[in-house]
């Protein structure tokens, strides 16, 4: 039997080889990157590497080893790949990233839309992010809400995107890819949800309660001890809050905030339903300008991605290799087309980096539908 040293020695050797192939295989790189300049022929070639990979696993001597020769081709080509991309970038060849930079996102003499009726969460987080004095109206629902920018009958939407105990507000990245608007801004605030029924009703009273669907998720445990009650989503929680005061009918009950008991004269049957202390909701800020503040430094993007194995793990890479700390993935489907998906990404970041701008330029080359949804 060999000993350690001597096997280690003959690892040592091949691995020398293998940088040194790697780097003449750069140079080659390089050398294709010129052609595609010169040509403006994509960096990405599937087909070629869809090949590529058949070609170099049919030369391994088993599966192991052929899974292995994949996943390491697939990342000296991924390498390959982003080295080319910074050689365009330098000849100026991947575009702009369009978005303008500004000092402050407007603040003044700005109209604001909400979903939803007086007493609405969103109504809160417009506050909190606008101030009390900010000119406002509110719509029925979130495409309301998206088309008023559209149209500029709003200069700015503030849109629930997740809640930390129930999820994300699944409607809001749906329009999010629909609607030329973008997101300058987010304002995260604390629900607590309270049970409400008109004044005299008592909780032996209640048949039926109203509320958002996110409103009923984030009270789900209380909720389960009342099985006897029928659930009824509706638009937003104030909204319910405002059917149970125009009903006037004691077995019906909204969970909403405390605030809008106050405002439709409800009584509060009982506080702090929602199982989680922290429960809060993040709020976008939405604007149909493609700007972004100079100091902004989180960004979200979304795209589409073929379903073939490795793509996203490929999209993925973009981060990995320029340094960037990614803080959420979401996934929806895409409507006829089963089981592909669109993916909504966040990562820390200002559009004027140029490991951002690396990072992007390569993932719109690569994905379908690429866009960016706002940095803040
Ligand atoms: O052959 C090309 O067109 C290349 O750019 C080279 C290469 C590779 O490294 O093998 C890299 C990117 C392409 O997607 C395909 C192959």
């Amino acid at each position: 039997m060999k000993d350690l040293g001597t096997i280690r020695e003959e690892i040592d050797n091949i691995d020398g080889q293998i940088v040194r192939l790697f780097e003449k295989r750069m140079e080659l790189a390089h050398e294709v990157a010129e052609f595609k300049i010169r040509t403006g022929k994509k960096v990405f070639d599937r087909e070629r590497e869809k090949s590529k990979l058949e070609a170099l696993k049919a030369l391994a001597g088993n599966d192991f080893n052929r899974h292995g020769i994949e996943e390491l081709f697939q990342q000296i080509m991924s390498m390959s790949r982003k080295f080319q991309y910074q050689l365009l970038a330098k000849e100026n060849l991947l575009g702009e990233i369009p978005f303008k930079p500004v000092d402050d996102i407007r603040m003044e003499n700005v109209k604001v839309v909400f979903q939803g009726v007086e007493g609405a969460y969103s109504q809160m987080a417009m506050f909190e992010y606008f101030g009390r004095d900010v000119d406002n109206f509110h719509v029925d629902t979130f495409r309301d809400a998206m088309a008023a920018i559209r149209e500029g009958k709003a200069d700015y939407a503030v849109l629930p995107i997740e809640n930390s105990s129930a999820g994300s507000v699944t409607d809001i990245y749906d329009l999010l890819t629909e609607f030329d608007n973008y997101i300058v801004g987010e304002q995260i605030i604390k629900i607590e949800h309270a049970l409400l029924g008109i004044e005299g009703a008592s909780l032996e009273d209640i048949r039926t309660v109203y509320s958002h669907p996110q409103g009923l998720m984030q009270c789900a445990k209380y909720l389960d001890e009342h099985r006897e009650w029928k659930q009824i989503s509706l638009q937003n929680t104030a909204m319910s809050a405002k059917k149970v005061f125009d009903d006037n009918d004691r077995t019906q009950a909204a969970i909403a905030s405390k605030t809008a008991a106050g405002i439709y004269g409800l009584s509060v049957l009982k506080e702090q339903l929602n199982f989680s202390e922290t429960n809060s909701t993040r709020f976008i800020i939405v604007t149909n300008k493609k700007i972004f503040r100079k100091d902004a430094d989180k960004i979200s993007i979304c795209f589409e991605l073929p379903h073939a194995s490795g793509t996203l793990y490929n999209m993925l890479s973009h981060f990995i290799y320029n340094n960037l700390s990614m803080s959420k993935i979401e996934s929806r489907p895409l409507e006829g087309k089963n089981w592909e998906y669109s993916f909504f990404i966040d990562f820390e970041g200002n559009l004027n980096d140029s490991a951002v701008k690396n990072a992007l330029l390569g993932i719109k080359e690569e994905a379908s539908d690429f866009k960016i949804l706002g940095n803040y």
